[in-house]
């Protein structure tokens, strides 16, 4: 069985003035263990595809499973880490990552362990007691990734998580969270505009053209790179290769309508 499987998803936004079809036909299968990415100028409907498979919207047609379930039904089993780290001010690092778990019923001493454990692999040393004023960037989102981690996920769901980030903050990130994600077998969805990011980072890429947003082409990374580190990837021949590829595929799109 498909991990996750899109049928025929159309999402038109209704204003007072206008309808905007973000999304038209879109059909899709993730594979469990799978890191994916849905790349795309912006507007293509990256991020309301998104939020249909969190199942914080509703789509205007089709059907969204996670693991044959309905996504509302399996709303606890998906993860959101976003461009901005939204961790509250007034409260240290622990009280940030532990807050989920509370609600949730799932913070014992084995949870708290577990937590500065993952802090560790994130080369984030004695930030517990720490305020999210007294870290970098970068740190803050990687406490915003423990956080989302600690929660235990099936799905988790990346919107544009590097992005605020300066460029060698980013890739040394985009190293630990792929790392990361190779030792626990997260199953995975990134959204960036960054093909780079995408390549370096992906097992495949759904790549989305806009107006109306539709699913242009789907890219699989050879293995070759899909074993390297991003960092290495960025530094292999197939990666130019490819890079080239997705370039022309997305100079060729021309928007249908809108
Ligand atoms: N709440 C909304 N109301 C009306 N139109 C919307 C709304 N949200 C998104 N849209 C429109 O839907 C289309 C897809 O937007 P979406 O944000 O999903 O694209 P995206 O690929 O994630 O873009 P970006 O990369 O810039 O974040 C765009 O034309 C956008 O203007």
């Amino acid at each position: 069985m498909d991990f996750l499987t899109l049928r025929g998803i159309h999402h038109t936004y209704f204003t007072k003035t206008s309808a905007v079809t973000a999304l038209n036909d879109i059909s899709l299968d993730v594979q469990e263990g799978e890191f994916v990415s849905f790349l795309g100028p912006s507007g293509c409907g990256k991020t309301t595809l998104l939020s249909i498979i969190a199942g914080l919207i509703e789509p205007t047609d089709g059907q969204v499973k996670l693991e044959g379930k309905s996504v509302k039904d399996a709303a606890n089993q998906t993860g959101y880490m976003l461009q901005q780290d939204y961790l509250f001010p007034w409260k240290t690092i622990e009280e940030n990552i532990f807050l989920g778990l509370k609600i949730n019923g799932t913070l014992g001493e084995s949870k708290k362990d577990e937590v500065l454990s993952l802090l560790r692999q994130m080369d984030l040393e004695n930030v517990e007691k720490l305020y999210p004023k007294q870290l970098s960037g970068g740190m803050r989102q990687r406490v915003a990734l423990v956080r989302t981690l600690a929660t235990e996920p099936k799905l988790l769901m990346l919107d544009e998580p590097f992005s605020a980030l300066d460029y060698q903050t980013k890739l040394k990130l985009e190293n630990l969270v792929s790392n990361t994600f190779k030792t626990f077998g997260k199953t995975a969805i990134l959204v960036t505009h960054d093909i780079g990011e995408a390549i370096a980072m992906s097992d495949r890429i759904f790549l989305f053209s806009p107006r109306p947003g539709r699913l242009h082409r789907t890219f699989t990374i050879p293995e070759e790179l899909r074993n390297l580190s991003p960092f290495e990837a960025r530094n292999h021949p197939l990666y130019t290769e490819l890079f080239q590829n997705i370039w022309k595929e997305l100079e060729s799109i021309e928007p249908e309508e809108n």
